[in-house]
């Protein structure tokens, strides 16, 4: 059974996360979860802190938004004891998919879900790592509408508070969880 996760670990969790100024272009803090997916202590914080905000939820299936939702929503899911959907990449999944595009901080992508994944009013859990426009998370919540699915929540460990994504979503009606807010994608070093 599972007992309440240390709550007080989130600052240090949040802080494991590597701060990498100019990456993949110039302006950008990237925000590398990898340290955090390195350290047992970190990762199982992670995911023990999402199984336990979810435990009693209903989720019928957790998604998880390529690349990085994968590894936190694939954990999760198994923790939940339910399945997994991915969202992926344009060109990635083999069956038939429906898709969405969307504005990125840096760029536009168009992600894609399996015709099948989901089935009608299913309770779904979206997961990915941080939200900062709020486009990949939006166009996720779009996909999993448009099948007749219910999102549950949407969940990161991170939000951005210097850009509007978090807002954006909630003002859509949206559930939006996050773990930890930053105001901080924009680097201001070295300007
Ligand atoms: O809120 P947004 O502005 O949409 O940005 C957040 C998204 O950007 C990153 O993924 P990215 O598209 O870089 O793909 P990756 O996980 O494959 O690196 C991140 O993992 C989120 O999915
Ligand atoms: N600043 C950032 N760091 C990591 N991933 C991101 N995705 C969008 N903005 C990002």
């Amino acid at each position: 059974m599972l007992t309440h996760p240390d709550v007080m670990g989130v600052e240090a969790l949040a802080a494991k996360i590597r701060k990498i100024p100019h990456w993949p272009q110039d302006g950008i803090l990237f925000h590398d979860i990898t340290p955090v997916l390195q350290s047992p202590q970190y990762f199982r914080l992670l995911v023990d802190l999402l199984v336990y905000r979810y435990m009693n939820q209903k989720i019928d299936v957790v998604a998880g938004l390529d690349a990085r939702g994968f590894i936190i929503g694939a954990a999760l899911a198994y923790q939940l004891n339910v399945g997994f959907v991915p969202i992926r990449k344009k060109g990635k999944l083999p069956f038939t998919t429906v898709s969405e595009s969307y504005a990125l901080e840096y760029g536009h992508a168009t992600i894609e879900m399996h015709t099948d994944a989901l089935k009608q009013d299913s309770r779904v859990l979206l997961v990915d790592d941080l939200v900062a426009t709020g486009g990949t998370m939006m166009a996720g919540v779009n996909l999993i509408r448009r099948m007749g699915a219910n999102v549950v929540e949407a969940a990161a460990i991170l939000e951005f508070t210097d850009l509007p994504g978090g807002a954006n979503i909630r003002n859509e009606g949206v559930p939006l969880f996050t773990l930890y807010q930053n105001h901080g994608s924009i680097d201001s070093v070295g300007e």
